[in-house]
């Protein structure tokens, strides 16, 4: 893939507008330095111990034999089957360096007790679970754990020799006894920017991919970056993310260009910039999204490719990216510690995303059974005055301000249950605004701190269902299907609560298959 990236339209314009300050203020050699007094004095507590990933080639360097002789002596075993436990920046990055070097890697990112059921109960004998978290106390990889260790046990195998962690020195996950291993990644990179260190490489590389090579790319433009001049890519990215006016970015991947990418990069965007009421929002999309049909005035549309088009219209506003994996990932973790910079935030705190966990917490000790508001078929209708869902969907969506989006939450099975993404063309199309489609509780680990922290511009539908054939968590007082509904509910709550005041409607699925297609005809 080569590399290149082209800005035309209003985001040209605000590269214009705004690379001789960066380069005035030595944005980049500041950030490559690992300055923490960049983003102001507010965020330097923060900023000092988050800036290791500018240099993560020497930890990769060690680690990476560690990482092949274990994949070896895994396939000595024949344990090919490599499941990944983790969430957010634990899951997001080697979801796509796997998917790009087409490597079987099975992520496990949701509480959704039929999803988690399908993975646990697959191919044990040869199977490897990878736990990621650096925190190394996220509920949502706890209890995972919990389901393979007991799975393990029940099929008679030791889960001490198919556990591998990878988690902070000293976190409370950091135990060698009943693991096969435990990697310890750089406590001074935060999770979204981990893409680079042991999150993104041990579980890609056990699964077979390259990761000699993708750390190889991700300093092929070392030098650039750390530049203060006009060449400096990240820069015109920044610059281009900040376009004033134009709050919205969205991804779409071209072809076969790196697919999972726009993921990724929504979480890094998206809990970087998304909070003090501010933020460029990523909308994850496709080539044919409605958006991009009719661009709404608030949008950046932002292209990757394999190759850049060898025409590209000056007038059109727009961002036309390629470059290989690894520098990709450089590239996207500067520009959005650039645009940081540039809006005036911390990118690298996540200020609200810890009370939907409080709010699902409180939901668990003390379950609330709320009587929907209505039920039309298989769906049940939750925070409405309407009585039908054809109604309720219509009272959300006139709730959408003329510089609003509209997020699509699906707590669900994102494997199983995929036809539902289909909603998010389908409210595009509708509202002719931006739509966001995030799986729960996936997206909370990504898009949730801008929902909550951002500008005040989206309205929410929440989509639950019913667990018929739930799981239970082992050693927890609650079960998969209870901790689901807890996560929708808190994240609602905060959501809708005095201090927020977003619009929120949840539907909740009776009947999962019925529900879904009522769903999907009602947003037609
Ligand atoms: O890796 P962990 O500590 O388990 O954290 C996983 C995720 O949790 C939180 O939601 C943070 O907001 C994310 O930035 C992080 O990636």
């Amino acid at each position: 893939m080569e590399l290149g990236l082209v800005t035309s339209g209003e985001a040209l314009a605000s590269v214009d507008a705004l690379l001789p300050k960066l380069i005035e203020a030595k944005v980049g050699s500041r950030i490559a330095a690992q300055d923490p007094t960049v983003w102001g004095p507010a965020a330097e507590a923060e900023s000092s111990i988050r800036l290791g990933w500018v240099n993560p080639f020497e930890a990769a360097g060690k680690l990476i034999p560690a990482i092949l002789e274990l994949r070896d002596e895994l396939q000595k075993e024949n344990l090919t089957r490599v499941v990944l436990c983790g969430m957010g920046g634990s899951s997001l990055a080697p979801e796509v360096i796997a998917a790009h070097d087409e490597v079987d890697l099975v992520i496990c990112d949701t509480t959704d007790p039929s999803m988690v059921k399908q993975i646990v109960e697959t191919d044990l004998e040869r199977t490897v679970v990878v736990v990621s978290s650096k925190s190394g106390s996220t509920v949502e990889t706890d209890s995972q754990r919990r389901a393979f260790t007991a799975a393990f046990q029940a099929a008679g195998i030791d889960p001490a020799t198919r556990l591998v962690l990878v988690t902070d020195p000293g976190s409370p996950m950091d135990n060698p006894e009943g693991v096969r291993a435990v990697f310890n990644a750089d406590p001074n990179v935060g999770g979204r920017y981990s893409a680079l260190t042991a999150f993104g490489l041990v579980p890609s590389g056990l699964a077979g991919a390259d990761i000699e090579a993708l750390v190889e790319e991700s300093g092929l433009i070392n030098d650039v970056l750390a530049s203060d001049d006009e060449d400096n890519l990240a820069l015109h990215l920044g610059a281009a993310m900040a376009t004033a006016g134009r709050d919205k970015l969205l991804i779409a991947c071209v072809g076969d260009a790196l697919p999972g990418f726009g993921d990724w990069a929504e979480q890094l965007i998206a809990e970087s910039t998304g909070k003090d009421g501010k933020g460029v929002l990523p909308v994850a999309a496709h080539v044919d999204a409605p958006e991009l049909k009719n661009l709404p005035a608030d949008v950046v549309p932002l292209f990757v490719y394999d190759e850049l088009p060898e025409e590209i219209d000056e007038e059109t506003t727009g961002v036309h990216f390629s470059a290989p994996l690894g520098t990709a990932f450089m590239i996207f973790e500067y520009a959005t510690a650039v645009a940081g910079y540039l809006l005036g935030i911390s990118p690298f705190d996540q200020p609200d995303v810890e009370a939907a966990k409080v709010a699902a917490r409180s939901m668990l000790e003390a379950p609330a059974a709320a009587e929907p508001d209505a039920v039309d078929g298989s769906v049940q209708l939750f925070g409405t005055t309407a009585s039908t869902l054809d109604a309720a969907l219509a009272e959300l969506t006139a709730k959408l301000p003329e510089d609003g989006y509209f997020a699509i939450q699906a707590y669900l099975n994102r494997t199983s249950d995929n036809e539902l993404q289909e909603l998010r063309d389908l409210f595009a199309e509708k509202t002719g605004r931006p739509v966001t489609f995030g799986w729960g509780p996936r997206f909370l680990h990504s898009t949730g701190q801008y929902h909550k922290g951002g500008p005040a511009q989206g309205v929410f539908l929440q989509i639950t269902a019913d667990h018929q054939d739930d799981l239970e968590i082992p050693d927890r007082p609650y079960s998969f299907g209870s901790l689901i509904t807890a996560q929708a509910i808190g994240d609602g709550a905060v959501l809708s609560d005095a201090e927020h005041n977003r619009p929120v409607l949840r539907v909740n699925l009776t009947d999962r298959a019925a529900g879904i297609a009522a769903l999907l005809e009602a947003a037609k």
